[in-house]
């Protein structure tokens, strides 16, 4: 058995070993060819890993991308020295008061405001950035408050009931969870979270192409055969990949591909470049010039293989190799709307990938106004074998009623959810699913409503859409934040 000082020799470019999950690999000649480039494998080089690698990487990456012989061993674990973590110890210290109890959770903004002492600096970096000014995942929540209800009086509204169907699926909230990447970061389980909570809790999850848990992991996690996922797909600039994907997910039962169209290249998360740039500036990377484009952060490296040259050309290719319902998330003028309409695609989804792509791009809510219209005028709209769907900013049951009156058949919720699983795991995202419908409920009495073909265009008014106004959301959670500074002793920022 290794000893981890025999291990931690093999530190520099010549000679590379690192350690995960207890056993030694030799990378050296591996370092070239890592899409995060070398530096980041660099800085750990000769150490523990398993940290750092587990969050980015599902199992069974290491084994499919290195040959067996570059498999040194065990290292004896009595000798593994732990790194000594600066940046966890002070997240540990923000939060050793603890966090509140996931019941004084009454919103989903209070989610993001626990998560952020949680979090570890990079994780919190990457998931809650946006691009450049964050312009648009401001402006993606704050439209939803330009937009004003008309409530009807006097109906029988003693029984709710907000359940629907997406792509001919049950789902028990016009609600769907969206795919957000890197899920380990947030939490050991990382997408599995979702899963559990939207299986419990009645509603489909969407598994993304960077997905930190492996493909099987998140469908092994159904709470039954039953649940119904949908899978994020980025095209991979070698198709043959790409098509053992669709292939592979459509064997496993997925009922819907959403192929992102909105990220031939990601977006620039400066947050997360910082984070990451100092990360990476302040390791061998540097002094060894790696030409890692390093640029764009983190979520370039991952994103390398993403294929820049998807076209509509190639639709009809997509099509011929699924039969899964085909769904183009990241759609953002009525033109482009109308023309997977016209192709006979099963929907789009008007996003902008919370703001994480390019900045000044307006809000799904404000894009889904002119789409409407737009099919309308072509007599493609209502169309149930062609649904429109929305994410971006969504936080409130009030934000989900005003995209289903404009004529959306549900929303996509990203942020919420991963700041939910990274405080409290599934519980808190079954919470805050629990939270929605509650919401849900009791909006749609009191809108007069009391299914969901009852909320109709007239019970909204869209007219300041189309103006920008600076609506600066409430200070949510600001009443958990100060119970949490106090309690922990942070400055009340
Ligand atoms: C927050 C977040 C969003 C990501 C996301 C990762 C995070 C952390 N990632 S990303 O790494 O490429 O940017 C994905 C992704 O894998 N694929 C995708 O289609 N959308 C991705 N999205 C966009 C997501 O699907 C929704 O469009 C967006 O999250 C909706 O906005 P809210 O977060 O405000 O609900």
């Amino acid at each position: 058995m290794l000893k981890f000082d025999e291990v931690a020799q093999h530190n520099s470019r010549d000679s590379c070993w690192v350690i995960v999950h207890g056993q030694a690999y030799d990378v050296t000649e591996f370092l070239p060819e890592h899409p995060g480039g070398a530096g980041i494998i660099l800085k750990y080089a000769g150490k523990d890993a398993t940290e750092e690698y587990d969050p980015i990487h599902p199992p069974g990456t290491l084994e499919e991308n290195l040959p067996k012989d570059k498999c040194l061993g065990p290292v004896d674990p009595a000798t593994i020295k732990k790194e000594d973590k600066k940046e966890e110890k002070a997240t540990a210290k923000k939060a050793e008061g603890g966090i509140p109890p996931l019941d004084q959770c009454l919103n989903l903004f209070d989610f993001e405001v626990v998560a952020k002492t949680v979090l570890k600096p990079t994780a919190w970096a990457y998931y809650s950035s946006g691009a450049d000014d964050e312009v648009t995942m401001r402006e993606n929540n704050s439209a939803f408050g330009r937009i004003w209800f008309r409530p009807r009086i006097l109906r029988d509204v003693a029984n709710i009931d907000y359940s629907t169907s997406l792509l001919g699926n049950k789902s028990s909230m016009p609600v769907y969870i969206t795919a957000t990447a890197l899920g380990k970061l947030g939490h050991p389980d990382g997408e599995k979270n979702l899963t559990v909570a939207a299986g419990k809790e009645g509603l489909i999850q969407m598994i993304p192409t960077l997905a930190s848990c492996s493909f099987d992991e998140i469908v092994d996690a159904r709470v039954n055969d039953s649940q119904v996922q949908f899978f994020q797909l980025y095209v991979n600039s070698n198709r043959k990949i790409t098509e053992k994907l669709i292939r592979k997910a459509e064997d496993a039962g997925v009922k819907g591909l959403f192929v992102t169209v909105d990220a031939p290249q990601l977006g620039r998360r400066e947050k997360d470049m910082r984070m990451k740039f100092d990360d990476t500036g302040s390791n061998v990377q540097n002094s060894n010039k790696d030409n890692v484009d390093r640029s764009q952060g983190a979520a370039r490296a991952i994103s390398s293989f993403i294929d820049p040259s998807l076209s509509w050309d190639d639709l009809n290719w997509l099509k011929s190799v699924t039969r899964m319902p085909i769904v183009l998330k990241g759609v953002q003028t009525w033109e482009d709307a109308v023309r997977a309409a016209e192709l006979g695609l099963a929907g789009v989804v008007l996003s902008n990938h919370g703001g994480r792509q390019l900045d000044f791009s307006r809000s799904g809510i404000e894009v889904l106004g002119e789409v409407v219209e737009a099919l309308k005028a072509r007599n493609l709209f209502p169309n149930p074998m062609f649904q429109i769907f929305v994410d971006g900013g969504i936080r409130r049951a009030s934000d989900v009623l005003k995209a289903v009156a404009m004529g959306a058949t549900a929303v996509g919720i990203g942020r919420p959810f991963l700041y939910a699983y990274s405080a409290y795991g599934s519980d808190g995202v079954v919470h805050a699913i629990r939270l929605l419908k509650a919401e849900m409920e009791m909006n749609m009495r009191l809108l007069g409503a009391p299914t969901l073909k009852d909320v109709v265009p007239e019970m909204v008014d869209t007219r300041a859409l189309s103006t920008h106004v600076n609506f600066t959301p409430p200070s949510h959670g600001s009443q958990i934040y100060e119970k949490l500074s106090t309690a922990v002793g942070m400055p009340n920022e």
